[in-house]
């Protein structure tokens, strides 16, 4: 394969982010903005003051506002948010070659369907071939190249390999895997826990509960990656076990701060209303109740973030259910 350019669709802070890393492993990087400001400012002096302040991007970086642009890389990295994934890669897919490579680096499901991103791409673009990047990263320390890694999921296993080799660089390293579906439900499933961890932070709970909630999160996860097609060991690998740790860990992370505040009292509309970046949890809660419903899985957890957000239970009243759930083995 030839993987010399890579195009990056979405130019928010985690697209910039992964622009600036491809940049490191060698890549030829271009960038499609959705707002011509942001490629502008791109282009002219190498910042994205909007979404990623404080970082210089790599003066090579070039940024569009055409798809078209992008859909003459060696393969594209989709990273806009999830839930307008599905317009923009349909747009995408009338310039695309067959069998294009498009990387799924978005987390979330799709609100409407419940779908994951790779069924969404799939349906749209059908005759490309469809990989996920995901783990714990932070789009500002990836940016300023500190160390981390990920998993690069393509369902043919030479091909993650060669994927892998092409966007790691000693300080960004790329796990290769052959599970797509696992890889994308760690990611879109810990946002929604990190809710839960940022409302035990934000109600002042304790680091006990803390850790009870990440443990029995995991346990979530775990049961429906497994439902869904997942193996076990990707959901307690980088982009499941290793992305829950981080963003239930920090404050920086959009999802636990979310939790924090409402957790403070905030209503979500406050919260929602003073931010310009996504917070994906938000819209991922009610997908992924929707499919444990739908396939049997107890998600408690994930249950009640779903109530608080769509309104249907109080923070308290969400802690209080979750305490007096009757006593089950761990499993
Ligand atoms: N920021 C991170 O640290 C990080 C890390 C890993 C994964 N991600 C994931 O990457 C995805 C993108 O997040 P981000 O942090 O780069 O976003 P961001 O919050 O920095 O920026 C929001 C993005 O949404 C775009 N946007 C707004 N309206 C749009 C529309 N109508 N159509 C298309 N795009 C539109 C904006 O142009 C911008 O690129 C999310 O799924 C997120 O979970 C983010
Ligand atoms: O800020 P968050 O909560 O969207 O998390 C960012 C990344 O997904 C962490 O890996």
């Amino acid at each position: 394969m030839n993987l010399q350019s890579a195009g990056i669709v979405g130019a928010g802070a985690w697209g910039c982010a992964l622009a600036q890393t491809a940049r490191r492993a060698g890549r030829d990087v271009t960038i499609w903005g959705y707002e011509p400001s942001v490629v502008d400012e791109i282009n002219e002096s190498h910042r994205n003051s909007a979404y990623l302040p404080d970082v210089v991007l790599d003066d090579d970086i070039r940024a569009t506002t055409s798809l078209k642009d992008v859909a003459a890389c060696d393969v594209i990295l989709l990273v806009t948010p999830a839930q307008h994934v599905r317009s923009i890669a349909g747009e995408l897919a009338f310039h695309l070659r067959p069998d294009q490579i498009l990387i799924i680096c978005a987390k979330g499901l799709e609100q409407q369907t419940g779908k994951l991103l790779s069924e969404v791409v799939g349906e749209v673009a059908p005759a490309a071939e469809i990989g996920a990047l995901s783990g714990p990263g932070f789009a500002d320390e990836i940016a300023r190249g500190l160390p981390s890694a990920v998993t690069l999921a393509m369902a043919g296993e030479n091909e993650a390999a060669e994927l892998a080799q092409t966007f790691s660089h000693p300080s960004f390293r790329c796990y290769a895997s052959a599970d797509v579906i696992g890889a994308q439900l760690g990611g879109a499933v810990k946002n929604v826990l990190a809710i839960a961890a940022g409302i035990v932070q934000g109600k002042g709970l304790g680091a006990s509960a803390h850790a009870a909630l990440v443990t029995r999160g995991f346990a979530e996860l775990t049961r429906l990656g497994i439902a869904l097609g997942a193996k076990r060991e990707t959901m307690a690998g980088l982009s499941g076990l290793g992305d829950l740790i981080l963003t239930c860990g920090s404050a920086a992370s959009r999802n636990m701060s979310l939790g924090i505040a409402l957790g403070q009292g905030r209503t979500l509309g406050d919260v929602l209303k003073s931010r310009s970046s996504v917070t994906e949890g938000v819209f991922t809660a009610g997908a992924v109740v929707e499919i444990a419903a739908a396939k049997g899985i107890d998600m408690p957890i994930c249950h009640s973030v779903h109530g608080v957000i769509a309104g249907l239970q109080t923070v308290d009243e969400a802690i209080e259910g979750l305490l007096s759930r009757p006593l089950r083995s761990e499993g």
